[in-house]
């Protein structure tokens, strides 16, 4: 744990602004910014103070050559799947779901869980995000990882209903919620997860929204995900996916966190209008499977919050969101036909205070301010494809890569520097993970 340490001469990235970059030192104190501070001569006195009166410092890194922004947040994941990537690609989402993903995930023990969760750890502090909101089963075990690597997650029990295991799945997303909404020094918090409309018959899902509602906790669920999934719910309750959860009233206490939004009508947004929440935009995913282009554009005018995930790495086969954001943006360029419709800073906003909002964490992380959680990344800029450096926003939306995060720090503490892991094992996790995964999928 570094309980002081001193970014310096970082180009700084804040997040709260378009315009807001500069080259400058940043103090963390504990699990907090302590100051940010510009090259001017009373910003510089200002850090000559608060050094001084730290007396001695525990870490101090020359970010010369890098920029520093807030740790990027993926807002849907389902870190387990990473045991299950790129073995049955090229499927249609319910024969992929049905075919592959189910069976192997009921073989899944949960050790495969606990190292399946914690080799997309690995890479998505390798790769710049600190925080994820995850969806899926044996969720001790996630959070247990989550306590040892140092991110910071939101957990949910995924809840597929459909057989007589239903009380059972209940109870364990209670017991995940009582357990560790609040956890491993409040980096943990939880939500409450029905899968999809598909997946959750309404008086499943209706159970489901009073539990959250009792808890004041908020509700993950995928939502308009395919084409497919629209005909269904159509045809048996003769309603859109979004109308069948409107008219479930979930949305009208709950904070809510949606997962896709790709096939939403102009009728539908008028249901979502003023919700509490918003959409995890995953465009990875989305273009793999085929799903559609989700009307990002039209939901923010409306003043829908839309965040940036991957999904799990079964489906987006890559956790780096830099490829995230890059996909986000050019795919609403080819599909209005137009490379002005929206600038680079604004799909970095999704990725970060954006997504930061859909998990309920906007006054803790998702910008560099004073005071707010220290959950920050630096990039190395000076390699080949990202000099000369015009424009170093333009450069993170369009050019930078996973690989090219230096060091990862989530609540203070340095999860990742000169990029080598420092709370995993990283040999350990990928011997883990390769070894479970054949059991996983063999024959499937
Ligand atoms: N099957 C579990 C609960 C579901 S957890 C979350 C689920 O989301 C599934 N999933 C992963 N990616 C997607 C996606 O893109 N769309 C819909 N579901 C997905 C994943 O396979 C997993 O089963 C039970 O025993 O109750
Ligand atoms: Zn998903």
């Amino acid at each position: 744990m570094s309980a002081k340490l001193w970014i310096q001469q970082a180009t700084i990235i804040t997040m709260r602004g378009e315009e807001d970059v500069f080259v400058g030192d940043i103090l963390v104190e504990e699990d907090r910014i302590l100051g940010v501070y510009g090259l001017q001569q009373d910003e510089r006195q200002q850090l000559e103070q608060a050094i001084a009166q730290w007396g001695t410092i525990d870490r101090t890194i020359d970010a010369s050559g890098m920029a520093v922004m807030p740790g990027l947040i993926n807002a849907h994941q389902h870190t387990p799947m990473n045991l299950l990537k790129c073995f049955s690609d090229d499927l249609k989402l319910m024969d992929w779901l049905e075919q592959k993903m189910f069976p192997a995930e009921a073989r899944m023990t949960p050790e495969d869980i606990y190292w399946g969760s914690k080799l997309s750890m690995a890479e998505m502090i390798r790769s710049g995000t600190t925080t994820f909101a995850d969806m899926y089963i044996h969720m001790n075990q996630i959070a247990h990882a989550v306590e040892e690597t140092g991110m910071r997650a939101s957990l949910t029990r995924g809840l597929v209903f459909g057989d007589d295991r239903v009380q059972e799945r209940m109870q364990e997303a209670v017991d995940l919620v009582e357990r560790w909404h609040g956890g491993a020094d409040g980096r943990i918090t939880t939500m409450f997860g029905p899968h999809a409309p598909y997946t959750c018959p309404p008086d499943q899902l209706r159970a489901v929204i009073q539990l959250a509602e009792s808890y004041r906790l908020p509700i993950h669920i995928h939502l308009a995900e395919t084409r497919e999934e629209t005909a269904q719910i159509d045809e048996r309750y003769g309603q859109t996916p979004t109308q069948y959860l409107y008219e479930l009233g979930l949305f009208q206490q709950l904070h809510v966190l949606l997962a896709h939004g790709v096939h939403i009508s102009e009728h539908d947004m008028s249901y979502l209008e003023g919700m509490r929440g918003g959409i995890s935009h995953n465009p990875l995913s989305n273009m793999k499977l085929g799903c559609g282009i989700a009307p990002v554009l039209e939901l923010q005018r409306r003043g829908i919050t839309v965040g940036l995930g991957t999904d799990g790495a079964g489906s987006a086969s890559t956790l780096d969101m830099f490829a995230g954001i890059r996909a986000a943006s050019l795919l609403q360029k080819l599909h209005y036909g137009d490379p002005a419709i929206e600038s680079a800073y604004r799909f970095l906003q999704m990725a970060t205070i954006d997504s930061a909002r859909l998990l309920q964490l906007d006054h803790e992380v998702g910008t560099i301010e004073i005071g707010k959680k220290a959950d920050l990344i630096l990039i190395d800029l000076n390699k080949p494809h990202l000099q000369p450096l015009h424009h170093v926003i333009s450069a993170i939306a369009y050019a930078v890569n996973g690989a090219d995060v230096h060091t990862t720090i989530v609540n203070g503490q340095v999860l990742m520097h000169k990029r080598e892991l420092l709370t995993l094992d990283e040999q350990q996790v990928l011997k883990e993970g390769s070894m479970r995964s054949k059991r996983l999928v063999a024959g499937l």
